[in-house]
């Protein structure tokens, strides 16, 4: 319990919290209100019954003096309207308490999956390449919701439920104390028995439904996403009998949380019951006269009449909370990591903030120097990288080749500064790339093996991130020259507008590709680099493309992955990467060799 609210209260901010008590605050002046118009009915059901009863009530009779009334008839409508107003005012709050309560809510849950997907795509490298992406996707549109409504909202109701049932004990035990201690005793008891039994069994349910529904988000995305194989394969029926084993499981756990919600209300109904029966019987044992058993009965069977559905509210509430727990300790453990990594971030960048400001203009001079870098993915016992050192002057273009699995992908992507190394440096004009890591990566352009294209536009694919009216048409016309591609696109008679379908399904692997490249370019990047991105194109294009990268060759430093040779053919300088470790490097022009 400690644990949970420690959690609840590190996932939101101070101003959150306090937009959290303002709606307790408003639950419980909603649970009043509501007492008070239910309360209010019974002494003008009374009056209206027998107008004799008026002068039995000290309050009614004061305000019946207070006002002057003249008859009992006058009383009558005046309480008439006195109760219609409270139940107007009731009301017209309740209605502005459910706006507020809304608004607070949905507007939490907005911040709250705001806050998870920026901490996910702020995240190293590292941390996708562990995570599977369909987990993300439910943490941020499932477990959200089930954070705020089945934690927070829960947990509020919870208390307002709370505060009922004492107030009810309070007035019980100060009327009747021995029966209703001895009743509390044995309700409280039991209902502790009855969680204790299902405690463990209801969070091993909140864990498996939450692996489950990551599952099945696992499955359609693996289904949908690589569906022409499927088709070719004619392996349908796999990823839908693999989806509906998942779905099988979610439903058998949603029948066991609707049962666990549910049975609270059938034990608690016999337990009332007996417990009332007992409480009659101990009564009647004391010896009090009829009419005082009668009286306590009446008031027994009222308070088991409020305290049932509370009493059952509470257990469902509970149970409720329990399942959904998994929920925050996932939220948690994502966040937490991001902070920490963020107070590093901050640190190092407020160590460096004078550097970063005074540079965001540099124009790098001297060049890339790897140092006795190694490197391991995560959880993996093997070096991808080992002990690599390397110069790449600025201005040369340097091609690496390598078996595959070579680590020449690994390489680059150390260069680039998604992955970091595990020993040695990497140095940018004698400064460690960590350092200047935003203003290192806004002078790449980088493409992928595989490209990447957004169910968009032309325009925004090539001008990829950037709010549309800031794109710059002329330097996207410039890029897709550059690329080989703008006759293509000329062509279409949507020209830039024309849409690329999901992941560019709607395009060749090569225009594809040439997007990519297209893509890269379009922020005229001082740095170049292609990872086997020329490898989808027919040797024709491959010629054409490689072409046009060699006319940027004066201006910028160019690093490819490639396997064709001819890909390299034009390259100043050529790494050799085996199992790891730099084998050989040929400098082929004499500018690169005095350069190094
Ligand atoms: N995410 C990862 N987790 C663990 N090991 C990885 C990961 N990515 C790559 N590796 C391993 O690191 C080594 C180098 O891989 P890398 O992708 O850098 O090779 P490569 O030379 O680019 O190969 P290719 O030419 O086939 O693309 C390989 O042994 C590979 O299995």
């Amino acid at each position: 319990m400690k644990d949970l609210i420690k959690k609840i209260l590190f996932l939101f901010s101070k101003k959150e919290k306090l937009r959290f008590l303002l709606i307790f605050v408003m639950i419980i002046i909603a649970a009043v209100l509501e007492t008070l118009g239910i309360g209010l009915i019974v002494p003008f059901v009374e009056i209206v019954m027998n107008s004799s009863s008026l002068s039995d009530n000290q309050i009614l009779m004061s305000a019946y003096e207070l006002f002057s009334f003249q008859s009992t008839n006058d009383f009558l409508i005046f309480s008439a309207i006195v109760l219609l107003s409270v139940f107007i005012l009731k009301n017209i709050y309740l209605l502005f308490f459910q706006y507020v309560q809304s608004l607070v809510i949905l507007n939490q849950q907005n911040q709250l999956s705001v806050r998870l997907f920026k901490s996910y795509i702020t995240k190293p490298y590292t941390f996708h390449l562990q995570r599977n992406s369909a987990n993300l996707l439910r943490n941020i549109n499932n477990e959200v919701p089930r954070v705020i409504y089945g934690i927070i909202l829960s947990g509020f109701q919870l208390l307002t439920e709370l505060l009922v049932i004492a107030c009810i004990f309070i007035l019980l035990i100060t009327i009747a104390p021995i029966p209703t201690a001895i009743s509390s005793i044995t309700l409280g008891g039991s209902v502790f028995l009855f969680n204790k039994i299902f405690r463990k069994k209801i969070r091993a349910l909140g864990k498996e439904s939450q692996a489950v529904s990551g599952n099945m988000i696992k499955w359609i995305n693996q289904g949908l996403g690589a569906s022409k194989e499927i088709k070719v394969m004619g392996n349908e029926r796999f990823f839908v009998q693999s989806y509906l084993k998942e779905s099988l499981r979610n439903a058998r756990i949603n029948r066991f949380r609707l049962m666990l919600e549910q049975s609270p209300k059938f034990f608690l109904e016999v337990m009332i019951i007996s417990v009332i029966l007992g409480t009659l019987l101990i009564i009647i044992l004391q010896g009090k006269n009829t009419s005082n058993v009668v009286s306590m009965m009446a008031l027994f069977a009222m308070a088991a009449f409020r305290l049932m559905p509370s009493l059952t509210r509470v257990m469902a509430l509970v149970n409720g909370i329990r399942f959904n727990r998994p929920a925050v300790d996932t939220l948690y453990e994502d966040l937490i990591l991001d902070t920490h990594k963020g107070m590093i971030k901050s640190e190092e960048s407020s160590k460096n903030g004078t550097e970063t400001i005074g540079n965001r203009e540099r124009i790098y001079q001297k060049g890339i120097e790897l140092k006795n870098v190694s490197f391991r993915y995560p959880e993996q016992t093997n070096y991808s990288i080992k002990n690599v050192s390397l110069s790449i002057p600025i201005g040369q273009s340097v091609a690496f080749i390598g078996e595959s699995g070579a680590g020449k992908t690994t390489l680059v992507d150390l260069i680039l500064g998604v992955l970091e190394p595990e020993s040695g440096q990497i140095l940018v004009d004698d400064i460690s790339i960590n350092q200047q890591i935003n203003i290192w990566q806004r002078k790449i352009g980088y493409i992928p093996q595989t490209i990447y294209l957004s169910d968009d536009s032309i325009r925004s694919n090539v001008a990829f991130g950037v709010d549309p009216k800031n794109i710059d048409d002329t330097e996207v016309w410039r890029s897709l020259e550059q690329a080989k591609l703008k006759e293509f696109v000329e062509s279409l008679p949507g020209k830039l507008d024309s849409f690329v379908g999901e992941r560019g399904v709607r395009l060749s692997g090569g225009q594809r590709q040439r997007i990519g490249i297209a893509r890269a370019l379009y922020n005229n990047p001082e740095i170049l680099v292609m990872d086997e991105a020329t490898s989808a194109l027919d040797n024709e294009t491959e010629q054409e493309i490689m072409k046009a990268i060699d006319g940027l060759k004066e201006e910028k430093t160019i690093l490819i992955i490639a396997h064709r040779l001819t890909t390299i053919e034009n390259c100043d300088i050529i790494f050799q990467i085996s199992k790891g470790q730099l084998k050989e490097s040929v400098y082929k022009t004499k500018d690169a060799y005095s350069a190094v």
